[in-house]
Order: structure tokens, then C-alpha cells, then sequence
């Protein structure tokens, strides 16, 4: 059983919102979508939930179209960031509204329902708010109890759109941990909105870096950081250095720079761009260097240390400071490479979306 989206396309008067989304998501996945705001990451859950339409393209869950379904119909759990309980209501109440009103041929009885909800409140931890009204709980504790009013129908998707996003760091580091385990245990298809790298890459089984309505790369966390596909996916996962570098049989070259620890890529000889994050840069101290080091900074465990060349090319590396304690300001050094991305120059900045033959969907329940 998975979801099935292609070709979906959205746009808001001019501006045109989803170009293009292909993604599959299969049953008990976990999928993060991560991207800057206005990326389009909202509008797609929506449409999958069924809360809008797309104006072209298809959304199929187990082989059915769901875009000629109701949003009730596809059975989805949603969870916002700010999720609203209901005052009035203690957590035992708010998390059994949703089968209270389903349709009375699918509605279970009322003790059913408190089996349900007795069931959930253990399974999320939570049995200890159970007779406690929203405002007698932490943020963090409405979230799951948020978590368990959307699992009480059994969804088949959950939904999750920036749901930790109102709580502090730590909240949501104890939240992640505690979703991954509830995740796997209760089977779901999870998607999860968050413009967090962090959330995404510790949560996710796989993570679609959304960009301007287009998805710019999809793949697992570790193969997304290691081997960003587009200049926007390096740039927005921490690969701020850009330097221009020559190609040369797979080999990227510059002056001053020490690239041989950068395996060879298949990129054609001549001009290209090298994309490094500031940890993957260490100032080597060499007299003959074209660098010098221009400033060094403690932001505690590491030295942020800038070089510069007679050029005025002007390079940042944080280095840990127990490696960095030769180096002094003025020193000559050469800046070797750990890891690192080279695009041909020149290359879009961001995936260009395949041409779709985009067809109007015209099946609105
Ligand atoms: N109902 C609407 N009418 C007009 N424009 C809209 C509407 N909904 C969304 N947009 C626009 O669509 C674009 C994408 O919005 P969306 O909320 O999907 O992005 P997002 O990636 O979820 O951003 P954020 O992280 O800020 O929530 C934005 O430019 C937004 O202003």
C-alpha cells in the first residue's frame, strides 16, 4: 500500500505553487519534507489531506484516486503546529472526538471508544494527563495528546505539519525520539512538515528537499547530506563555501587549496564549483601558501578561522579548537579538503522539473 503522487501542480493567481511533484511514499515509511518557507511544503500536505485540490496532476493511495475522495473519506490524522484542543474538553475527551463523530454505521459503542482511547493514552505515554483539561498541560504534552486524537481513527496517513515548531529545543529533541518510536510501533505512513534540518534528518526514513514547488532531491538523510544533488540542496544543507575550481580528468584543482582527499568525479574537464561546508576546510600552516589567516574566533568547542588570498577570496572553516591551537593570525596556510561537492559551473541552481504533460483534474467530490 503506498501513496502515489504525480505530475501535481498547484498555483495561487500567478504564482505558481507545486510544479511538477513526483513522490511515492510506501506503507509504515516515514517521510520528511524539508525546505525553505513559502517551498510549497503546506500546500502539498493540504492536498494530500484533502483540505485542496491540485489543478493538475494525480493522488492515489492503494491504487484508488483520492482525489475524488473527501477528505473523510481518505481517512488521514492531521496534526498542526498549532493544534487546537478543545478547552472545554479533558485529554480523555478530546482524544476520542473524532470517532464520537464518525458516521453512526462505523461509530463504535461507547465503551469501544474508551477501550480505544485507554488503549492510546498508554501507548503514547500519556495516561497520566488523561483527566486534565488543555490548559493544565505543557506544550509538549498537548502535541501528543494532538498526536493521539489524530491516531484515535486509525488513519491511514498521518499528517504532521510543523508540529513541534512552537516548542523549545530540548521539548523537541525528547518529541522526535518519542515519535520515532510511536511511528514504529503503530505502523503508520507518516508525512512530516519542518523546515528544521535537524528534525528531518533525525526523524526521517527518507527526506524530499522541497524548493520553489519543485522537489530538488529525495533520498536518505545520510545520502543527502553526504551527496547533495543540486547547488540549492548543498547551499541550504550547510555547503556555504563556494570556490571556483578547474576540472581536470575527475579532479578539481585550485590554487592553495589541497583537494586530493575529494574522491574523482565524473564532471568534464574545465571550470567548476566547489561546494564545502566550513568543518570539511582545515588551514594547514605552509609557507609558500597563498592563504593567510586572517581571523580566528572561539564559539567555544571550535575555532571559526577566516583566510583570505591576495585576491581578496576570503574563506571560513571552523576547525576543533584543540586542531587549531598552531595557527595564528597572518600565518600562511593551504586549506585541505575532507569532503566536498563539485557542480560544472554554470549548473541551474536548482532541479529543473522534467516537462509534464500536466492535465486538469476535473473530479472534485
Ligand atoms: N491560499 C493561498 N492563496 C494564495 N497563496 C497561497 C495560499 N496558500 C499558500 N500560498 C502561497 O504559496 C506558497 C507556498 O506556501 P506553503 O505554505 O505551501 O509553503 P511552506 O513551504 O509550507 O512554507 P512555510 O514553511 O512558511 O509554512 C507561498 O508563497 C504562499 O504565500
Amino acid at each position: 500500500m503506498s501513496l502515489a503522487i504525480s505530475h501535481l501542480a498547484r498555483r495561487f493567481g500567478a504564482t505558481e505553487v507545486l510544479r511538477g511533484i513526483e513522490l511515492e511514499v510506501p506503507q509504515g515509511e516515514l517521510i520528511a519534507l524539508l525546505g525553505p518557507s513559502g517551498s510549497g511544503k503546506t500546500t502539498l500536505l493540504r492536498i494530500i489531506a484533502g483540505l485542496d485540490w491540485p489543478d493538475a496532476g494525480r493522488l492515489s493511495f492503494d491504487g484508488t484516486d483520492w482525489l475524488a475522495k473527501s477528505a473523510a473519506e481518505r481517512r488521514i490524522g492531521f496534526v498542526f503546529q498549532h493544534y487546537a484542543l478543545f478547552p472545554h474538553m479533558t485529554m480523555r475527551d478530546n482524544i476520542a472526538f473524532g470517532l464520537t463523530v464518525l458516521p453512526r454505521a462505523e461509530r463504535p459503542g461507547k465503551t469501544q471508544i474508551a477501550a480505544v482511547v485507554d488503549g492510546l493514552l498508554q501507548f503514547l505515554q500519556i495516561g497520566g494527563l488523561a483527566d486534565r483539561y488543555p490548559a493544565e498541560l505543557s506544550g509538549g504534552q498537548r502535541q501528543r495528546v494532538a498526536l493521539g486524537r489524530a491516531m484515535a481513527t486509525q488513519p491511514r496517513v498521518l499528517l504532521l505539519d510543523e508540529p513541534f515548531g512552537a516548542l523549545d529545543a530540548q521539548v523537541r529533541r525528547d518529541l522526535r525520539r518519542w515519535l520515532r518510536g510511536v511511528h514504529d510501533s503503530a505502523g503508520t505512513t507518516t508525512i512530516f512538515v519542518t523546515h528544521d534540518q535537524e528534525e528531518a534528518f533525525e526523524l526521517a526514513d527518507r527526506v524530499v528537499v522541497m524548493n520553489g514547488g519543485i522537489i530538488e532531491q529525495i533520498g536518505h538523510p545520510d545520502q543527502i547530506y553526504d551527496h547533495p544533488a543540486t547547488p540549492f540542496v548543498a547551499r541550504f544543507l550547510g555547503l556555504t563555501v563556494e570556490l571556483p575550481v578547474t576540472m581536470h580528468t575527475g579532479r578539481a584543482c585550485a590554487a592553495g587549496l589541497d583537494l586530493t582527499g575529494l574522491p574523482r568525479r565524473a564532471i568534464a574537464d574545465g571550470a567548476a564549483t566547489l561546494f564545502l561546508r566550513p568543518a570539511d576546510i582545515r588551514p594547514v600552516p605552509e609557507a609558500t601558501a597563498p592563504f593567510h589567516v586572517t581571523e580566528i574566533a572561539s564559539t567555544g568547542a571550535l575555532l571559526r578561522i577566516v583566510a583570505q588570498d591576495a585576491a581578496g577570496c576570503r574563506i571560513e572553516s571552523e576547525v576543533p579548537r584543540r586542531d587549531g591551537r598552531d595557527l595564528a593570525v597572518g600565518q600562511a596556510v593551504s586549506l585541505r579538503a575532507a569532503a566536498g561537492q563539485i557542480f560544472p559551473t554554470g549548473a541551474p541552481i536548482g532541479a529543473v522539473p522534467a516537462e509534464t504533460p500536466y492535465t486538469l483534474k476535473e473530479a472534485r467530490p
